[in-house]
């Protein structure tokens, strides 16, 4: 019934161009919620960038492929090249089954079995009520789109989306897409009540800073 895309496509600009294959502590940074997600039996599908718009591409494929071959699962690559995760998130579902998707970054190592499991209790609650994507939400208003679960009806929606975004030529943000959805949004103290799930790490300074062995 559930299914996860990790975005593992960004520009990762601040972070010197790559992202998901920085070490951190043993293993790559992607390979935090990757291994977590297969002890959890829940199925995922990575989007990468397309190796073919990268200047280094036989670094990419090596890398993509060494991926696959540990987890053996879908992977596939953003349809339209810089445009930003919601292109992302729309080639992430239209290879996914499942009812409810699970969208998680490449970049929040801290994330944590019991932050997922809490985000997938509320499933009932928002089949029960007619929402459409379950999305953690702090006091202040701020929210957490990149740690947030999805119908697959939504799928039509980040579809006209993403035509507004390729007319307009402009990369929109997650958010874009939350406001045209109906959501449940949840307390990020029913989530995680240190809130560190949440710490995504954006340039090397802070990837070298983190603690891996918590
Ligand atoms: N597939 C895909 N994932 C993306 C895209 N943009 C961002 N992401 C992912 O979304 C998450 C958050 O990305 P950001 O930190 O906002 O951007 P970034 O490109 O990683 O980093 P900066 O270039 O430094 O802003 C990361 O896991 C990225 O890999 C995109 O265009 N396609």
């Amino acid at each position: 019934m559930i299914s996860a895309i990790i975005l593992s496509g960004g520009k990762a600009e601040r972070m010197g161009g790559e992202k998901s294959f920085r070490k951190s502590g043993n293993k790559y940074l992607i390979e935090n919620i990757a291994d977590m997600l297969i002890e959890m039996e829940i199925p995922f599908v990575t989007v990468f960038k397309n190796p073919r718009f990268m200047e280094k591409p036989e670094e990419e494929i090596e890398k993509q492929l060494y991926y696959y071959k540990k987890y053996h699962q879908t992977i596939t690559w953003d349809f339209v090249p810089g445009m930003g995760p919601l292109i992302g998130m729309l080639s992430g579902m239209l290879n996914t089954k499942s009812q409810w998707v699970f969208l998680v970054p490449c970049d929040m190592p801290f994330i944590t079995e019991e932050s997922i499991i809490n985000l997938l209790s509320f499933i009932k609650e928002a089949e029960l009520n007619g929402y459409d994507c379950i999305v953690p939400k702090h006091k202040n208003g701020f929210i957490e789109p990149l740690f947030s679960l999805y119908h697959i009806s939504s799928v039509n929606v980040l579809g006209m989306v993403v035509e507004e975004m390729l007319e307009q030529n402009r990369s929109f943000p997650i958010r874009r897409l939350i406001d045209e959805l109906n959501p449940l949004y949840v307390d990020v103290d029913k989530i995680d009540k240190t809130c560190d799930i949440f710490i995504n790490l954006n340039t090397l300074k802070e990837l070298e800073n983190a603690c891996f062995d918590r």
